[in-house]
Order: C-alpha cells, then sequence, then structure tokens
C-alpha cells in the first residue's frame, strides 16, 4: 500500500507526521520522528522568537480517553528549529512558528523568507492575541489582517495550524479568509481548548498552570477532529491540502480522517504514550482496513464519507 503523499511540491514518504509540540522539542527527538519507519517527516515544535521554559510542572496530564495541556510554548528558541530544518534530512520537515504577539509572527516569518529553508512553515494560530481578545484564530479580523501582511512578502510554502470551531458559521467564516490566501495547507485541530480535569481525592485539578484550564487531546476530541477536517474540506480551495489532526489512536481513526478529507494525519497524545513505533501500527492497521474493503489506494476514498 502505497501511503507517500506530496504536499506545496514536498514528497513525504507516508502521511503521517507527529503533531507539533509532541517528539520534536530536541534534536534527538526531531531526529527519532524522521528516523521511526512509517513517518512522512517532522514538524517542529511551534518556535517563538527566544527560548522558553514554559509553564511550571504538572502542566501535561493523562486522562482516561485522553490528555490535558498548559505547557506555554516551551521551546529552544526559533533559531535552533531553523537550524534544525535547514539542515538536510531524509525526509521532510514542517517547521512551525507561534509569536507571543503579533509583530513576533511578522518578524518570524520575514526571518524565514531570508533564509536558505524552502521547506514547509506552519504558523500557529492559536497563539496568543492581545490582552482582552481571543487566540489570533477566534479574532476573525486579526486572522485575516496577519495573512494579508504575510502573503505581502512571503512566497514559501505557508499553512496554518487551526483550533478546533464549533458553529457552522465560524467554519464559513474562516474559511472565506483562508480561501483569500496561497496557503499550502492547513492543520486541524489543535487541542480543544480550556477544558478542566479534577483529581477527586485531592480534589484538586490535576494541571498546575491556569487554574487547572487547559487544551484536551486524545480519542476523546476525534468527533471534533472530524467534523472540522470535512467542514474545511467542504469549504477550501482544493489547492489547500489538510493535515488531520485530533484523536488518532489506531487506523479506524485514520480511516475516518481520511473519509472526511485529510491529505496527511498527524498523532499527539497517543505518539506521547506509545512512542515513535504507533507510526507501524498505524500503517499497519489502515492497510489491513483498506485489503478487506478491496481498497489499493487512499484516492479510492479520501474525502468520500457519505451522508446518510
Ligand atoms: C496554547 C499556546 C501556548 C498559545 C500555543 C502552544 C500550544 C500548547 C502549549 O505549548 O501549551 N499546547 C497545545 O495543546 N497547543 C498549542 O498550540
Amino acid at each position: 500500500i502505497d501511503f507517500k503523499t506530496t504536499m506545496a511540491s514536498v514528497e513525504f514518504p507516508s502521511i503521517f507526521l507527529n503533531a507539533s509540540g509532541v517528539n520534536c522539542m530536541t534534536v534527538a527527538e526531531m531526529d527519532e520522528m524522521i528516523n521511526a519507519a512509517c513517518t512522512g517527516g517532522v514538524v517542529t515544535k511551534s518556535a517563538t522568537p527566544q527560548q522558553r521554559e514554559g509553564n511550571p510542572q504538572p502542566r501535561y496530564y493523562q486522562l482516561e480517553h485522553g490528555s490535558i495541556n498548559s505547557m506555554g510554548l516551551p521551546n529552544a528558541g526559533f533559531p535552533y528549529y531553523l537550524d534544525y530544518v535547514t539542515k538536510e534530512h531524509a525526509k521532510p520537515t514542517i517547521l512551525s512558528v507561534a509569536g507571543l504577539q503579533m509583530s513576533d509572527n511578522i518578524e518570524l516569518l520575514h526571518k524565514i523568507q531570508a533564509s536558505e529553508y524552502t521547506g514547509l512553515t506552519e504558523l500557529n494560530l492559536s497563539c496568543p492575541n492581545v490582552i482582552g481578545k481571543p487566540q489570533v484564530a477566534y479574532d476573525f479580523e486579526e486572522t485575516d489582517a496577519l495573512l494579508a501582511e504575510i502573503f505581502s512578502f512571503y512566497t514559501k510554502p505557508l499553512g496554518v495550524k487551526l483550533p478546533p470551531y464549533f458553529d457552522l458559521v465560524h467554519f464559513d467564516q474562516m474559511a472565506a479568509i483562508l480561501n483569500k490566501y496561497p496557503l499550502t495547507h492547513i492543520n486541524t485541530v489543535n487541542s480543544v481548548g480550556n477544558g478542566l480535569w479534577i483529581d477527586i481525592d485531592t480534589e484538586k485539578v490535576v494541571i498546575k498552570p491556569k487554574q487547572g484550564f487547559g487544551g484536551l487531546g486524545g480519542a476523546m476530541i476525534l468527533p471534533t477532529a472530524l467534523a472540522n477536517v470535512r467542514a474545511f474540506r467542504q469549504r477550501l480551495n482544493p489547492s489547500i491540502k489538510i493535515i488531520g489532526t485530533g484523536g488518532v489512536t489506531s487506523g479506524k481513526d485514520v480511516f475516518m480522517h481520511l473519509l472526511c478529507g485529510a491529505d496527511m494525519v498527524s498523532v499527539g497524545t497517543a505518539l506521547l504514550h506509545e512512542g515513535v513505533g504507533i507510526f507501524q501500527r498505524l500503517t499497519d492497521e489502515l492497510a489491513a482496513i483498506m485489503a478487506e474493503k478491496g481498497y489499493t489506494s487512499i484516492e479510492d476514498f479520501r474525502g468520500k464519507v457519505q451522508d446518510f
């Protein structure tokens, strides 16, 4: 079964990637992703201009059906990741960036534009906005203005990482904005924002930052992830590819993301729990499903989920 795919004329040897933030903080982790079986390449942790320690721990907690995190953008800093992706690797890289303020986003993309890097970049639109306003991706005017400024100078392959949306009108509004720009892809979904979990023995929340509020990942967000992949596939120009992220733990989940129209699939929570061996398992499980159904290529069913 041929799982390679092409995005922005970059050939990925497999459809599988890590979700930014997982298994991608250090050179060792990124090399491990690239060297693992059945991976398409690696997505870096979202890079900020300077190195960051991130939030106090515990900042990640495993739940029965997923995870909750408020990491606080710990990362080695933009130069570290730009240096890594600019080097030669056996598989493609996606450089993820996240400004802590709007000017950071512009500055980071100017630096990438001026650099030797020719691969894909992904702008994390869950980045913070001005105080008192929601994350950029939930501020449609701000998103439009930011993308307009970026594409006034940026000519390299660029995609955006999106949080989940929950209102069909928001899908319409966001897709209308994204369709205005020559994006290579969207990556949907980021964690489901501001969940909360409690340890009833101690009667305390389970993570220290933000009074226990954190982004949800893992199996419990799969229905939200599938809806976002399908909604954007239905609305976006075909030229904008989709990396489906969220809730993938098995070949069945991968199959559902692909039925909704995903071009590639990334794994976060389950990768953290299982390690990079998960990609061989997902490949084998997807291949078994395809064989059982008589599919010989992902093109036989990609985006072909049927209405009831
Ligand atoms: C949530 C932000 C800290 C603004 C961005 C980084 C990020 C984090 C994080 O570093 O806390 N966790 C996620 O699940 N998704 C993200 O995009």
